[in-house]
């Protein structure tokens, strides 16, 4: 397979989309859950009624409201969230600011983007400037489920589960008061209304009550994905909406886009156990990034979704945690936590030495923080001075002894691998894609430390992994050169490797993908690249045996 198939490929899935706007939810069957009596700690839940397998679908639902980012409106349906068909999307005439496949596609969103369509010309007219000329996401969602709930009445089930979602309008910190009277304010301006009071017709009858809009909407929208995790845009869906956090989930929320019928069925969220789960356990899902360490795991929540979790994660951290740890400098195999100003001297748990390098260590971490924040932000405007920070910041880390697992090592080598793909030169070199396989293999280190098996974003490090073991190499060492040390190998030993991992990478994602989807988009293609590989490597085995047979007669 050719880097350029495997970047084609890539690009491709992260085009592809979901998202839309249904009437109702459409659960496939009743789903094998129950609400028992809300918890004075975290509000309403769901608890699995029956033994849930791992990798099993607990439940599907289409979002009650959906919209795609402002980059992605012009590259997908915004109905059925597809990339643009061979003869290309079709423009609505009106707005000129959403595509869609077809007719029919149109016509399904047609009872939204009717409201939407004059609202939208409307923002455009009184734009400031060509790039403020679509409004946010936020506010177009928000429009959405305002006009639903005008359509739908107030007594209707699709309102009812809007309002029943969790509001913190009252224990909201100021900065949050802030920015949702700021949120409030456009979307009354968006809808062609001039004050709150207005908003009767939608069913609000009072300015609290759009700030609980809001906030439900803050504390309640999901991230529309593709297969491959790349975010599209924003969705609102009350079923999801009534599962907890925990920072250790047993359930995940994905896209896979498996259905029999695109144009009416997606975007489909689906919760998908990633363990096993006993009867009368609660179903969790994580809303942020876990491999994240505690302080800033509680910051994000607390910020964000107003509580202070509890999880086990949080309340029994492994010791050490390996999101904050260093390999023991003696190099016994076993790890020390970050020392900090307070405790300058950390013990490696397995020979107990004790070592004090606390400025150095120190030192590294706040490199490394300051150099994450600055590569994240340049990252598509300057992909050359962001990757420049993370070639310069890794060592610095990977020197003061800090486990691939750490933060903000394992950031940082994440972004240093999407930034070397995005640098890629058009004529690819042997060391150009060896450092990319190097880059990718310490991710996925450093997430299997972190991670359980069949984590999402776990699984598809495992794939990327594996795809790029298994592309073509432009000089391939001879194999008396190979050395079996060096990684990555070289011929058929790099293929082999690139089959073994796909093949875990296919089980990883049969469990977060869900099996009854063959482990979604990007596992029904990890299955498929298997098989080719096998083929290669049966026919590298047998040429291998014709040149041995030729040499021995
Ligand atoms: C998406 S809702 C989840 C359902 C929510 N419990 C309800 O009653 O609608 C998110 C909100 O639930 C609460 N929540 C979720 N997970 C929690 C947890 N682990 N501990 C405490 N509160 C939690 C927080 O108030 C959070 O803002």
């Amino acid at each position: 397979m050719s880097f350029a198939d495997i970047r084609a490929r890539r690009q491709a899935k992260e085009a592809r989309s979901y998202v839309e706007s249904s009437p109702e939810p459409s659960t496939a069957g009743p789903p094998p859950v129950e609400a028992p009596p809300i918890l004075p700690e975290r509000g309403r839940s769901i608890y699995a009624k029956e033994r849930l397998k791992r990798g099993g679908t607990i439940f599907s639902t289409k979002p009650h409201v959906y919209v795609l980012s402002t980059k992605n409106l012009e590259h997908l349906c915004s109905s059925c969230i597809s990339p643009a068909p061979a003869a290309g999307l079709k423009r609505c005439t009106q707005c000129k600011s959403i595509w869609y496949c077809n007719a029919t596609c149109q016509s399904n969103d047609w009872a939204f983007h009717k409201k939407e369509c004059v609202a939208m010309q409307r923002w455009a007219a009184g734009a400031p400037s060509p790039d403020v000329a679509v409004p946010a996401e936020p506010i177009r969602c928000l429009g959405r489920v305002l006009w639903g709930r005008q359509k739908r009445k107030l007594g209707s089930n699709w309102t009812l589960e809007i309002d029943a979602m969790q509001s913190h309008r009252t224990s909201l910190p100021p900065e949050a008061v802030e920015s949702h009277t700021h949120l409030a304010h456009a979307v009354i301006r968006y809808l062609g209304l001039t004050a709150p009071e207005e908003l009767v017709p939608f069913g609000i009858n009072s300015a609290a009550g759009i700030v609980d809009l809001i906030s439900r909407f803050a504390t309640n929208s999901i991230t529309l994905t593709t297969p491959s995790l790349t975010p599209l845009g924003v969705c609102v869906s009350p079923s999801v909406a009534l599962i907890n956090h925990s920072c250790e989930p047993n359930a995940v929320v994905v896209f896979p886009r498996s259905t029999k019928d695109p144009t009416t069925q997606e975007p489909e969220g689906q919760v998908i156990a990633i363990r096993d789960i006993s009867p009368g356990e609660e179903i969790f899902t994580s809303y942020i990034d876990t491999t994240l360490p505690r302080a800033q795991r509680q910051t994000v929540l607390s910020a964000t979704y107003n509580f202070a979790c509890q999880c086990t994660l949080c309340s029994r951290s492994p010791e050490p945690d390996p999101r904050e740890a260093l390999a023991c400098p003696k190099d016994c195999g076993g790890a020390r936590p970050f020392p900090s100003e307070e405790d300058p001297v950390t013990r490696c748990v397995k020979c107990k030495s004790a070592v004090a390098s606390t400025d150095v260590v120190l030192d590294a971490l706040r490199i490394g923080q300051d150099a994450l924040q600055k590569a994240t932000s340049l990252q598509f405007s300057d992909i050359s001075k962001a990757l420049q920070l993370t070639t310069n910041t890794i060592p610095i880390l990977t020197s003061a002894k800090a486990l691939p697992s750490s933060h903000p090592l394992l950031a940082l080598t994440r972004l240093h691998q999407s930034l070397l793909l995005a640098a890629f030169p058009p004529d690819l070199t042997q060391d150009a894609l060896d450092q990319v396989i190097r880059a990718s293999s310490a991710s996925v280190t450093g997430l299997r430390a972190v991670l359980p098996q069949g984590h999402p974003a776990r699984a598809l490090a495992l794939a990327e992994l594996g795809k790029l073991l298994a592309v073509d190499e432009p000089a391939p060492r001879p194999a008396n050169t190979g050395g079996t040390s060096i990684f990555p190998p070289s011929g058929a030993a790099r293929l082999r490797l690139a089959c073994e991992t796909l093949i875990r990478a296919r089980e990883e994602l049969m469990i977060s993908f869900g099996e009854r989807n063959g482990g979604g988009e990007v596992g029904c293609e990890v299955r498929e690249m298997v098989v080719r590989l096998e083929r290669e490597l049966a026919v590298w085995g047998e040429g291998i045996r014709n040149v041995i047979s030729t040499h021995i007669t």
